[in-house]
């Protein structure tokens, strides 16, 4: 059980930027995340580094998971342990004491009082930044638009050939940071705008900075050991004066959502397992976006299956959501097609054995974080029916759920 202790108050935003400040001192891996629908912010850092894990998720102690795409048997997935583990709520920010942690007392002590510094520091600094964007986001160029589509008619191309069935393409748009860019008010913005996403802001010295508001699930387990794992595809944008429930899907989005669905289902069946609830599909709402969504739930006590989550999670990652079907020619195709590499990008990412649950999201709706610039990423499931300008319209909507929040940033 954790203790909530040392109880400290600031505007929410300021806590955010005095934490971050804090591991940029000391130079520790450090990762803030909210669940859908949750008001609580979590902040985690690592006071002796992050380490390179393989996800076991009955021996892994509390911390975060950062996988990047390209995951060979799961050797890739940086951890960021819970050395030190906040909550904020309502501009408090109280620290949880996690068992076991006796041996870190110092550097917890070390962290705290820098922390309270910056905080002090933040307190007395002039305000002077209302008013000003965050960014300067240029259109996105031809140049982009021509290599993408292009590569999406190659796809199609691949697709009728019988190379595979469907494939999941990227690309970047880089916009330009102002000068006194601040992460902390995108990340606070970001929780704001997307109640629904899962929202992360991870930051690895020497590995880098990501934000994002994921609506996908990858893996979840709750403290009642419910697994639950998502089928999300098809993309159209979100009008608000027109109800979810009288939104109308394609063939072609009908048919790629369900392609996800089997992939998932293949899963389960390798695992011989039956006793799971499908739910779905159903229209979902994502920020600015709508897609379609099934959800399988299954109870891992009633099947007698405690290491379904780690089991599944080499299963699924990359889901053809993000990747494919089948997996190796798209992968393949990815690869030799898309210009850039994807990183962490549709890798998953998530708080692992935090209170007793594990919470695992594809990362999507996502940005890089580098001096002066951040890279947006994102992609599109392609099918023989696809159309290049439609799916390249569809990776704008889709960077639009981050630009949103930038542009206005202060
Ligand atoms: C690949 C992305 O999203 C995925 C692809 C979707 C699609 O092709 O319709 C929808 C949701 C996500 O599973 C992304 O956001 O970059």
């Amino acid at each position: 059980m954790s203790v909530n202790q040392s109880i400290l108050s600031a505007k929410k935003s300021a806590l955010f930027e005095a934490l971050f400040q804090t591991a940029q001192v000391q130079q520790v891996p450090l990762a803030f995340w909210r669940l859908p629908k949750s008001e609580e912010i979590h902040c985690i850092a690592d006071l002796s580094g992050s380490t390179t894990r393989k996800i076991d998720l009955e021996e892994l102690p509390a911390g975060f998971a950062f996988s990047p795409f390209i995951n060979p048997d799961g050797q890739q997935t940086l951890f960021i342990k819970a050395d030190i583990h906040y909550t904020i709520q309502d501009n408090q920010l109280s620290q949880s004491v996690l068992p076991g942690q006796d041996t870190l007392f110092n550097k917890q002590q070390a962290f705290q009082e820098e922390l309270q510094l910056k905080l002090e520091q933040l307190h007395q600094a002039v305000p002077g930044r209302a008013g000003e964007i965050a960014v300067m986001a240029a259109e996105s160029s031809p140049e982009d638009r021509d290599y993408f589509t292009d590569i999406v008619a190659r796809g199609r191309r691949a697709i009728a050939k019988g190379n595979f069935q469907k494939v999941v393409l990227s690309r970047t748009r880089t916009v330009q940071l102002l000068e006194n860019y601040n992460p902390a008010d995108t990340f606070y913005r970001l929780c704001q705008f997307y109640p629904q996403a899962f929202v992360s802001w991870v930051y690895i010295p020497g590995i880098g900075m990501w934000m994002g508001a994921s609506p996908e699930i990858l893996i979840s387990i709750d403290k009642q050991q419910f697994f639950r794992t998502v089928s999300l595809a098809g993309t159209q944008p979100y009008r608000a004066q027109i109800p979810v429930s009288r939104a109308v899907w394609t063939q072609k989005e009908i048919e790629e959502q369900a392609l996800v669905c089997r992939y998932i289902v293949n899963c389960f069946k390798k695992i011989r397992l039956r006793e799971y609830e499908e739910i779905g599909p159903k229209t979902v709402i994502a920020g600015n976006l709508m897609h379609l969504r099934t959800d399988f739930i299954v109870d891992m006590q009633a099947t007698n299956f405690p290491q379904l989550g780690t089991v599944m999670l080499e299963l699924l990652h990359p889901t053809s959501a993000v990747c494919g079907m089948p997996k190796e020619p798209a992968l393949e195709f990815i690869r030799t097609h898309e210009r850039h590499q994807r990183q962490f990008y549709s890798g998953y990412l998530g708080p692992v054995n935090i209170n007793q649950e594990t919470h695992l999201f594809v990362n999507l709706r996502c940005m890089q974080i580098q001096s002066g610039k951040a890279i947006l990423y994102a992609g599109a499931g392609i099918t023989s029916d696809s159309n290049p300008e439609r799916e390249w319209a569809e990776t704008e909507f889709k960077c639009q759920t981050l630009l949103k929040v930038l542009e206005k940033a202060v």
